[in-house]
């Protein structure tokens, strides 16, 4: 699904209404409609609402919900927003027609000793400001936008397209804004919804199609996606009947040290279960009899260093064609670990993964970027990329600084996340749709690494295996946690469940192509 700015948002709006054609109070109503019936899915008509409108036409649709609410036998309050002296052609007649229905207490706030009050249990609609945000709110608006947010016991505050006072495609980080329980926004996820500074204030988005012109949607041209199912779909390569074990690569995995070979283990493990034709891990003596015994289907290459790896540099001398590696889970930072990474880097000329403290190593002597191979896979979280390229003020500045580096060093950048950012050469950047706290918990990355590391050693180009990888990884963390709960589910759990997700995808990736 693209991902379009607030100036796309309008043009998109501006070629329906020519196009379709459909006059623009029609296009407002069918979206007003979406979230009305999403409201009465949810919320029975004995609850009270409140609806908070703005003068433009996210206001128009407060106005226009309040009405279809009205007629379904809801209790509606209505206070308007005096945030500007005019109002919108499609506010205007919005209000009108809500005026006409019998009962219909229609309120205008000019300050905020004048907010009524909300009942608890409410539902509260705010339709203040939508994608037409052209700046921070500051002034009286703060004040009203803190009453709502201190909102009476129970009630619950659903917002329409955006929380007020978030811009779609800037950030807001220190301006004040309503704090959604609920987003339901047109069409399509807004950049604001991708980031963790606004994880608080957009609550859970909720995106209600409204019939925007398919050509439209089509042809427009954007450098952000977000990862849905309809795309991964036709990322997926299903295996042939006639295939062996030679045709699916032989993948190898750089991993572990003394005490930290769980990581060697899980990233392993995840690389096996995510279709490699053969697995080998290289890991310190120490490892060889956790490895073997914890995973017989892989093989295994021993450092001779004996509790950390240091001749990682001499892998290539073993004779073996891998068709992919994936490095860094739990490696530490011993100097001489450091030392042969840095020696191992300059061999390398096909695409690679880099994870943990194979990022750190790398964040410590940037001079080895010129080494990374064309395509190569990087995945650091906050924290690493932060070591890595430095800081940044706010969130979108990150997303910038993101897609700028892809750029520069030509390879795919995962920056792990909520909807974890993928940057691409080409300076697109696509937000994974799957994954949940649960998997905010050690070795869940290791596990990503082996399986983007399986994806690459049987086929899928680096771009196909970082998109599918970060969906997969997210979706069996989903699947685990529906088993074992957020706060019970571990990174080997996610491995438990690869296989329900692959089965999934095959089935779907088939059925669709039927
Ligand atoms: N595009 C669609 O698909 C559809 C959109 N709908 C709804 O329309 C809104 C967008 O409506 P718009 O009228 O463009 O903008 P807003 O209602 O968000 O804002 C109205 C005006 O508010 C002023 N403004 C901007 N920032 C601030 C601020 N920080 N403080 C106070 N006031 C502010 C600004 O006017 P100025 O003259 O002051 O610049 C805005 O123009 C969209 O979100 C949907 O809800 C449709 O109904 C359906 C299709
Ligand atoms: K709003």
């Amino acid at each position: 699904m693209k991902i379009l700015t607030a100036s796309q948002i309008r043009e998109a709006d501006a070629y329906t209404i020519a196009n379709e054609p459909i006059p623009g109070i029609d296009l407002m109503e069918r979206a007003s409609r979406a979230c009305a019936n999403w409201i009465q899915t949810h919320y029975p008509p004995g609850q009270p609402v409140i609806v908070f409108a703005g003068k433009g036409n996210n206001g128009g649709d407060g106005l226009a919900i309040a009405r279809i609410l009205l007629e379904a036998g809801y209790r509606v309050h209505v206070a308007i927003i005096q945030h500007m002296e005019h109002a919108s052609e499609d506010h205007i007649m919005n209000l009108t027609r809500l005026k006409a229905l019998v009962n219909s207490p229609v309120q205008v706030v000019h300050a905020v000793n004048e907010m009524p009050a909300i009942p608890a249990g409410a539902i509260i609609i705010d339709a203040i400001l939508g994608t037409g945000t052209n700046r921070p709110v500051s002034g009286w608006l703060t004040n009203v936008f803190h009453y709502i947010n201190n909102k009476a016991k129970n009630s619950t505050i659903v917002s329409i397209d955006m929380p007020s006072g978030l811009m779609a495609d800037r950030s807001t980080k220190n301006a004040p804004s309503v704090h959604a329980d609920f987003t339901l926004s047109f069409e399509c996820y807004k950049l604001a919804f991708m980031l963790p500074e606004n994880a608080d204030r957009v609550g859970t988005p909720v995106i209600l199609p409204i019939g925007l012109h398919k050509d439209y949607m089509q042809h427009v041209s954007t450098n952000f996606h977000f990862v849905d199912r309809s795309i991964i779909d036709t990322l997926y390569l299903p295996r042939s009947p006639f295939s062996h074990k030679g045709t699916y690569g032989h993948a190898c995995i750089i991993a572990g040290s003394y005490g930290k070979m769980g990581a060697a283990v899980l990233a392993t493990r995840s690389c096996l279960r995510s279709g490699a034709g053969l697995v080998s891990a290289y890991v310190p003596t120490c490892g060889y009899t956790i490895l073997q015994e914890s995973i017989p289907e892989a093989m295994c290459i021993t450092d001779p260093a004996g509790e950390f790896s240091g001749s990682i540099h001499d892998l290539d001398q073993l004779g073996i064609t891998f068709k992919a590696i994936g490095i860094g889970p739990g490696i530490g930072m011993h100097p001489s670990t450091v030392k042969s990474f840095e020696r191992w880097i300059t061999l390398q000329r096909q695409p690679v993964v880099i994870d943990a403290d194979a990022l750190n190593i790398i964040a410590g002597n940037p001079s080895l970027v010129q080494f990374i191979p064309a395509h190569s896979i990087l995945t650091p979280h906050p924290k690493e990329f932060e070591r890595l390229f430095g800081k940044t003020t706010d969130e979108f500045e990150r997303l910038g600084l993101l897609s700028a580096k892809a750029v520069a060093w030509n390879i795919y950048i995962l920056l792990k996340g909520r909807f974890s950012a993928i940057a691409c050469p080409d300076g697109s950047i696509f937000f994974n749709s799957t994954g949940n706290p649960g998997m905010a918990t050690g070795g869940s990355g290791d596990v990503l690494t082996g399986i983007l590391t399986g994806l690459l050693s049987q086929g899928y180009q680096p771009k196909a295996a970082v998109l599918l990888g970060a969906y997969v990884h997210g979706a069996a963390g989903d699947a685990a946690s529906a088993h074992y709960s957020q706060e019970a589910m571990s990174a080997g759990d996610i491995i438990g469940h690869l296989g329900d997700v692959f089965l999934s995808i095959r089935e779907s990736a088939s059925t669709n192509k039927l």
